[in-house]
């Protein structure tokens, strides 16, 4: 798709859909009736395979019981780190570096657990102002249980404008007193893309151990962390990996650090052969695997690896493409069709900078929200005016993207809106 020759027709959408070489995944999901779903940056949809190797799993247990943790379709005991290497392309990492486990801020609490250690001078941790509110309340607690008071040891860099950060900004506020940083890849409001390898490089140039929260990046943007020296990354499965709600998370660790005693220590993280040998003494595994703390929540688990196998299929660099020609479409038929209701486009233009989502500021965009849903269209809020649109290549195509924003222009112009109060759903 040339985004040079747009055209604000149906016909012009229906023409992208039928030379778009990923059109035939969409047959893959189950879509919402009556809906056009556009927040998979969210909580993404299901997927035919995921349905299926969730029952497989349920079929294992109630056939084999225990015997499912080797004897089933996908032998439970080494399930995660199976899953595991499934994620390691999206991350740009080798399988032993990577491991399905946990929920994205209990990854958190065992990443900050394992290689944050305050010594002499060097006892901050360095955020930003525009972060996850979880990965901020962990970064408090965690500050606390080293007897540090977050008003003082929690840093938080600044935005210039409410929308984006500045490398230059987070570069500066990396002093001699941080021990280490934690950063979103993309920011969830604006989906603004963060230069992982520079900060990486700025960090470990200070002496900085340096982690990221990938929950907007994963699939939906590639990433090379092993060899962007990244120290650890974690995420969340359930948005554009369609792992479903609840979903096991993710985590990597850089393999320089194999070998760190995990902070949060669980049978689960032992070396396989020595798990059942139920000595006193832990023999935490020299992979990822060693961040693993109890247990695998199997049934939250297994629709990973349907999911997982249409990646490998579709393959992320197709998948960036057909997003980013996506969200160019939508910024495109916004600034066609909108530019008299007041929105303003609060995501990065530039392609390079841009995540999976459209972040579209309006100071009615509480009940614009709502007045979409009653239409039919899925977006999510977020405060305090952002209407987050997400097009998900996989599964949204470029007829629905055209729709939406003929349904929202309608919506403006019978102000619509004005029936519903300004002020967030409770799940927004
Ligand atoms: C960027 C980011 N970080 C952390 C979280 C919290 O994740 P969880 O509830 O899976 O721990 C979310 C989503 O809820 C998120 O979007
Ligand atoms: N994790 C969520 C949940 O458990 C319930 C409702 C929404 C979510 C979300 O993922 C919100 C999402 N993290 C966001 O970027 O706003």
């Amino acid at each position: 798709m040339n985004v040079t020759n747009l055209e604000p027709t149906l016909e012009f959408a229906q023409k992208l859909d039928q030379e778009d070489p990923l059109r035939h995944f969409r047959d893959e999901f189950y879509l919402p009736p009556n809906s056009i779903y556009m927040d998979g940056n969210s909580l993404g949809l299901l997927s035919k395979r995921a349905e299926k190797t969730l029952f497989t799993v349920l079929q294992d247990w109630r056939i084999l019981g225990i015997d499912g943790w080797t004897k089933g379709t996908h032998p439970w005991f080494d399930l995660s780190e199976k899953v595991g290497a499934m994620l390691a392309p999206l991350v740009g990492a080798s399988p032993e570096e990577v491991i399905a486990t946990g929920s994205t801020t209990v990854n958190l609490h065992q990443l900050v657990s394992t290689f944050y250690h305050p010594e002499g001078k060097r006892t901050k941790i360095l955020a930003d102002e525009l972060t996850f509110p979880s990965d901020i309340y962990a970064l408090q607690s965690q500050l606390r249980i080293h007897g540090y008071d977050p008003s003082t040891h929690l840093i938080r860099v600044k935005s210039r404008d409410g929308r984006f950060l500045e490398e230059e900004d987070i570069i500066s506020a990396m002093s001699e007193d941080v021990a280490l940083v934690i950063l979103p890849t993309v920011l969830y409001r604006s989906g603004q893309i963060l230069d992982i390898k520079l900060l990486t490089h700025e960090a470990h140039k200070r002496g900085i151990l340096i982690g990221f929260d990938a929950c907007h990046s994963i699939g939906a943007i590639p990433h090379s962390f092993s060899e962007w020296g990244v120290d650890f990354a974690f995420w969340c499965n359930y948005k554009y990996i369609n792992g479903g709600p609840g979903c096991v998370a993710g985590l990597y660790v850089h393999r320089k650090h194999f070998g760190s005693a995990p902070g949060l220590a669980g049978w689960f993280g032992s070396k396989k052969d020595k798990q059942f040998d139920m000595e006193h003494t832990f023999s935490p595994s020299l992979t990822a695997g060693a961040y693993q703390i109890g247990t695998p929540h199997l049934l939250s688990l297994a629709p990973l690896i349907g999911s997982l196998e249409i990646f490998m299929e579709a393959g992320i660099e197709r998948i960036r493409q057909k997003s980013l020609q996506l969200t160019s479409y939508l910024m495109y038929l916004i600034e066609h069709e909108l530019s008299s209701f007041g929105f303003i486009i609060g995501n990065p233009k530039d392609n390079a900078r841009r995540g999976g989502h459209i972040s579209l500021e309006h100071e009615e965009a509480a009940r614009i929200c709502k007045s979409l849903k009653e239409n039919g269209v899925i977006p999510d809020f977020r405060a305090p005016n952002i209407i987050r649109l997400a097009p998900i290549a996989l599964y949204t195509s470029y007829e629905e993207v055209w729709n939406v924003v003929q349904i929202l222009k309608k919506i403006m112009q019978e102000k619509q809106y004005k029936k519903f109060s300004n002020e967030r759903e409770v799940v927004a």
